[in-house]
């Protein structure tokens, strides 16, 4: 289907989309761009690309498909550097956590190349990076999301859909906006969250003892608190506006929980807890909802 895909940035999303469409003898040819010499070593070695290069030139020169996944704070010179060296039929996709900020990057950078654009996100991911984290079936079953702005054309969508869709993934396809108030809601704040109890607990003198007592929910909640920090700043200075929307709304809703504790407000308590019981058990567990099948 892709005689030559170019993957920038061998990392977990770029590495985990190579092995997939090689996996599915998808992909004639895989160039890998990499900044260091040990990550192209390392993706050279994993069989995640054929050829490594650290040059953006001739990694997207000539290439049918071209997928950035660097953290979104190199977006915009990554797009700078390479928009002169792509081809009329190059279609040029993405990974990046939150789009308004990587479409504003392409078009300043992209103009002429705006219609083989297609800005997009695999829902999916784990706390681990780099070349070593990748895996072909990460996209196995989970969801992406395109976000088509009003320069792209259909025919690019459709390649960037068939390729996810060759990965495992369902499609989805929704606007910049909406797309990047989601994500602050499920992921963006979440992850936020993690980093900051986590961050609090490693402050404390008797950390290793409070650690040492944890029990499963901790575990499984304060895993994300092991994401790449360069990735989760950019995350946050990229998705500024969503995310401080739903950090505000969440402390509205923790000072109303923390003012009912203070008062023995049981009802309250109650009140809080079984909405959100009910809406994990019943909406959020219904089959294909939440992302994977982990629920
Ligand atoms: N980690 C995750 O679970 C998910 C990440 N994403 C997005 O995918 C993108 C890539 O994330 P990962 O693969 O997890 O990161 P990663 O750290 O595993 O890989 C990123 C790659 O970009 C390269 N890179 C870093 N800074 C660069 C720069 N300034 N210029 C050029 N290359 C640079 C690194 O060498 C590395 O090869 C990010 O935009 C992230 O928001 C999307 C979905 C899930
Ligand atoms: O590890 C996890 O649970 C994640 O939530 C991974 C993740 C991180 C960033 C994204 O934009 C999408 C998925």
């Amino acid at each position: 289907m892709i005689d030559k895909l170019a993957i920038i940035g061998v990392g977990l999303i770029g590495g985990s989309l190579a092995l997939a469409l090689k996996q599915a003898g998808a992909v004639n040819h895989v160039v890998g761009y990499a900044r260091s010499d040990l990550t192209r070593q390392e993706a050279l070695a994993l069989g995640i690309i054929d050829e490594a290069t650290d040059s953006l030139a001739d990694a997207v020169r000539h290439a049918d498909l071209v997928f950035v996944a660097v953290p979104m704070g190199a977006m915009s010179a990554v797009f700078e550097e390479m928009a002169p060296h792509l081809s009329a039929h190059t279609v040029v996709t993405d990974g990046g956590s939150a789009k308004a900020q990587v479409v504003d990057a392409a078009r300043t950078a992209m103009r002429q190349q705006m219609p083989n654009f297609v800005p997009g996100h695999p829902i999916a991911g784990t706390e681990k990076s780099g070349p070593s984290a990748a895996f072909a079936e990460l996209y196995q079953q989970h969801r992406v999301v395109l976000t088509p702005v009003d320069e792209t054309s259909a025919e690019a969508v459709r390649l960037v859909e068939k390729v996810w869709q060759t990965a495992g993934a369902e499609v989805f396809c929704m606007g910049v906006e909406q797309h990047d108030l989601l994500l602050a809601a499920t992921s963006h704040l979440p992850h936020l969250l993690a980093f900051n109890l986590v961050g609090m607990l490693a402050q404390r003198d008797d950390c290793d003892e409070v650690l040492r007592y944890a029990a499963g929910g901790f575990r499984d909640f304060s895993r994300i608190a092991s994401s790449d920090a360069v990735m989760w700043r950019d995350i946050c200075l990229g998705n500024q506006q969503a995310i401080l929307e739903l950090m505000k709304q969440y402390r509205q809703g923790l000072d109303q929980i923390e003012q009912a504790i203070r008062s023995g407000d049981g009802d309250y308590l109650i009140d809080v807890f079984i909405r959100a019981k009910k809406a994990r058990d019943s909406r959020f567990a219904e089959p294909g909802l939440i992302d994977n099948s982990e629920v």
